[in-house]
């Protein structure tokens, strides 16, 4: 038995015996009753030292709803309840993927908040004269906390159980996936299976990034003290099939957030940007991939890769139609770099908090710097080919190997050949017949030395077209040197040349007048 359980039998202990003491006289009129009753009361509150709050499940402003609050604090429970009370009730939560438990009615479990505890207990009152209007079962929730401890729990505790409650409901909501068309967002639900556990890369650099994403998730307290809009920006770079998408969806999966992927060419202007980016509610990720095709450098649009290979597909149709095009894409590019820029770092950080901001690109030294300096980008994260540590992620999931004889030579081909660890993950899909990984090892290392075959040709073929042009350059340096002499002469020929004659006075002679008189002599 808790203080609290010793105190709450006190209490009626008291009246119970101050009642029966009334009995004793004989003397029972209502205006003593009413006397006794508040008396004991008085006692019951100056000796019980514990002060209870009841939060009721239906709203007493809206019919037929239930409160806000109890339903937080319903969410608030659920773990404590699963793990503490006896009794438990089962159900599936609004908009969620998850079977919710709430402890059943006249369950207690205990909570503790900065060092100080205290009890929420699951009640019910049965109604005699139930109708419509009055249903017959009302539950609500009892908070007890000792009133030594009442500012704590009445400031920082309950505003502790609605924002836990929030995170709560957000982790186990079905995450979206929204794309702009023009100025609208649409969405579908969020079924990317990415993982930060099943991306390959090196584990140290994994868990720098993981603890990164969730301080930054926690780190609402300190974003207001310094006096910070809560967002941060990620700059993901590195060749294609690196892992840069499915990093994304697994830092929305980690983080329970939405993801909003902004396609910028289908912005017309900078007035339809801030409108969808004011959209954007909190706990969500906006991407913007391929920043190097999205934006010009000068801040002019440009056409993405895949729109461009559209458009010059359907050109190749109909090359009447080309002119028409054009002006359309000109008429449409007025989106600017700037224009992006200044609303994600001004006024729109101010309309609210916890949202993270991804660029990707395949071309980092391309970018401008204006996009990639401190304070707009925090964190860049490079995503590049795949290396034996990064392989070994690899093995574990898709062969289920953590070694094998063959991972020496592996090793060595992965430092020589450039492979993404896409190319590296189709290479390792597990034999349908065998089952057994040394086929897919073997099949990567066939693959690992094609590739690296390739990279040899490639660079010779390079190392040649350099040397050729090289060549040419010079051939070229050289000709210019023999033209030169010439051009020189015929200048000297051309302008009058100053020269001094016997009496010292100079005097200017026409240097082609000179020489035909040498000539003629
Ligand atoms: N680091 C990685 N770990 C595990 N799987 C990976 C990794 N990189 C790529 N993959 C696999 O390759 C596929 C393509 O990767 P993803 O789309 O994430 O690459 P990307 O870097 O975004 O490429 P792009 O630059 O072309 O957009 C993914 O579906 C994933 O299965
Ligand atoms: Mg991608």
């Amino acid at each position: 038995m808790t203080p609290k359980d010793m105190f709450a039998n006190l209490g009626s202990i008291i009246t119970g015996l101050m009642f029966a003491w009334a009995m004793f006289q004989n003397y029972f009129p209502y205006q003593l009753r009413k006397n006794i009753e508040k008396y004991s009361q008085r006692v019951v509150r100056f000796v019980y030292p514990y002060i209870q709050i009841r939060f009721n499940e239906l709203d007493g402003q809206r019919f037929f709803s239930r409160s806000d609050a109890y339903i937080a604090i319903q969410t608030y429970l659920s773990s404590s309840s699963s793990t503490q009370a006896k009794k438990l009730k089962a159900d599936i939560a609004k908009n969620s993927k998850s079977l919710a438990l709430s402890m059943d009615d006249h369950e207690e479990v205990e909570d503790e908040f900065q060092g100080v505890k205290l009890w929420w207990a699951s009640g019910k009152d049965v109604s005699k004269s139930a109708s419509f209007w009055n249903p017959e079962e009302k539950r609500y929730y009892l908070l007890t906390f000792h009133k030594r401890h009442r500012d704590l729990i009445l400031g920082s505790y309950l505003d502790h159980v609605l924002k836990e409650s929030k995170a709560m409901e957000v982790r186990k909501r079905q995450r979206k996936l929204y794309t702009n068309n023009g100025t609208n967002w649409s969405h579908v639900i969020l079924k990317h299976p990415a993982k930060f556990e099943t991306i390959a890369m090196d584990p140290e650099k994994k868990k720098e990034i993981m603890d990164d994403l969730i301080a930054f998730s926690k780190a609402e307290e300190f974003y207001e003290r310094v006096g910070r809009a809560w967002k941060r920006g990620y700059l993901l770079y590195g060749p294609p099939g690196t892992g840069k998408s499915s990093m994304i969806a697994a830092m929305a999966n980690l983080l329970g957030y939405d993801l909003y992927d902004l396609e910028l060419t289908s912005v017309k202007n900078n007035t339809d940007l801030r409108k969808l980016l004011m959209e954007v509610p909190n706990k969500s990720i906006i991407v913007i991939e391929d920043i190097d095709c999205s934006l010009d450098l000068t801040g002019q649009r440009k056409k993405t890769n895949k729109k461009k290979e559209k458009d010059e597909a359907e050109e190749k149709k109909d090359p009447k139609q080309k002119p028409e095009k054009e002006e359309k894409d000109t008429e449409a590019s007025q989106v600017t770099l700037s224009g992006l820029l200044n609303f994600i770092d001004g006024l729109w950080s101010a309309s609210g908090g916890e949202r993270l901001i991804v660029f990707t690109t395949n071309y980092v030294e391309k970018l401008d710097p204006a996009l990639v300096r401190g304070g707009r980008m925090d964190k860049r994260i490079e995503l590049s080919y795949c290396r034996f540590e990064a392989f070994k992620g690899l093995a574990k999931n898709y062969l289920q190997i953590e070694s094998h004889p063959l991972f020496g030579r592996i090793r060595e081909l992965l430092e020589e050949a450039n492979m993404c660890p896409a190319d590296v993950a189709e290479h390792l899909m597990p034999d349908p017949n065998s089952g057994d990984p040394k086929f897919s090892l073997e099949r990567l290392i066939k693959g690992l030395e094609k590739a690296k075959e390739e990279a040899r040709l490639k660079a010779e073929e390079e190392a040649r077209l350099k040397a050729e042009e090289e060549a040419r350059l010079k051939a070229e340096e050289e000709a210019k040197k023999i033209e030169q002499p010439t051009k020189e002469e015929a200048k000297k020929v051309e302008q009058p040349t100053k020269a001094v004659t016997e009496n010292g006075e100079a005097k200017l002679l026409d240097a082609r007048a000179t020489e035909n008189g040498k000539t003629s002599q």
